[in-house]
């Protein structure tokens, strides 16, 4: 088991990525806190998605909470990190990954989409990860902080031309507080998902074409699955991990480097 005993915070726990970090830091012996927002179009009803991770670490014998909030908000961030603390005693690592990916054209892209993406995507991310780390330095026994980027922080996309600046920005987060941190023992690394299959994008792998598209792209043959990053989290915040800070993992089946 690659993280027992281990507390565990992941943000964006409810649903597809963030899930499988959850659940497969379980299944390595962490006890888990998720945060969720309750998306109202994915689907649930408020609440339920949560539910349903608890249940399935709870089979697992792992101990498992959830708080619902706005990781845009550091008043939550703060409010994880005392929860974390005062159900498990301490936080051992954090799984930054709630995002949020609406698809729009740039030139009519309104300012209101633009800041909401941003606030959730990075300054979430920042608030939390700071809110996290002075815990972790509280705690003087160092720390493991994992952020989902994305491939997308280093290729464009036209329809996500305020989505991947977030993605790019939580990469270089994740680079300069690596050093910020690194004197306490608190590691930082990103991973870079790339198309994954979960309701971020549902809509947009429903079409076949852009499905096709996507797939003949990807040296492995097909998309990603949730646990196929998820296992790279647990990969990286455990202590098998234990020289890697500042790094950026590509999880992406090669599609990055098949360009020609
Ligand atoms: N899917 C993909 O192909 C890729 C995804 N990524 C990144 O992976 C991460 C997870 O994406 P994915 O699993 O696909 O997305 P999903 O939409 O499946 O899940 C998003 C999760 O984030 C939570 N969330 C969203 N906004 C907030 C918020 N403001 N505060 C707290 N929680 C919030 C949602 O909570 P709730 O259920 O309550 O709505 C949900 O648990 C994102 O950061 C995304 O950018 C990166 C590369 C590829
Ligand atoms: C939601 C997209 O399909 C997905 O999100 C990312 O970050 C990847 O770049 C993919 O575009």
């Amino acid at each position: 088991m690659l993280l027992k005993g281990k507390s565990l915070i992941v943000t964006g726990g409810s649903r597809g990525i963030g899930r499988a970090i959850a659940v497969q830091a379980a299944r390595h012996g962490a006890d888990v806190l998720i945060a969720y927002r309750h998306e109202s179009d994915a689907g649930y009803q408020r609440g339920d998605a949560a539910r349903e991770v608890l249940a399935e670490i709870r089979t697992l014998g792992r101990r498992a909470l959830a708080l619902e909030g706005n990781v845009a908000d550091p008043d939550y961030a703060s409010a994880l990190v005392e929860y974390a603390v005062q159900s498990f005693g301490r936080v051992d690592a954090l799984a930054s990954n709630a995002g949020v990916c609406p698809f729009h054209s740039f030139l009519d892209l309104p300012p209101q989409l633009l800041r909401d993406t941003v606030d959730i995507n990075l300054n979430g991310a920042f608030f939390v990860t700071q809110a996290v780390a002075r815990q972790m330095q509280r705690q003087g026994q160092g720390g493991a902080i994992v952020a989902t980027s994305s491939i997308s922080a280093l290729v464009g996309d036209a329809m996500q031309t305020h989505y991947t600046p977030t993605k790019a920005g939580v990469h270089s987060l994740m680079q300069s507080c690596a050093i910020a941190l690194g004197p306490y023992g608190i590691r930082c690394n990103s991973v870079l998902p790339g198309a994954i299959a979960t309701d971020l994008n549902r809509q947009h792998l429903s079409d076949a074409d852009q499905r096709s598209h996507l797939e003949k792209r990807i040296p492995l043959g097909r998309l990603g699955q949730p646990d196929d990053v998820g296992d790279c989290v647990v990969f990286l915040a455990s202590d098998m991990a234990r020289y890697v800070t500042g790094a950026a993992l590509l999880v992406d089946g090669g599609m990055f480097v098949n360009l020609q």
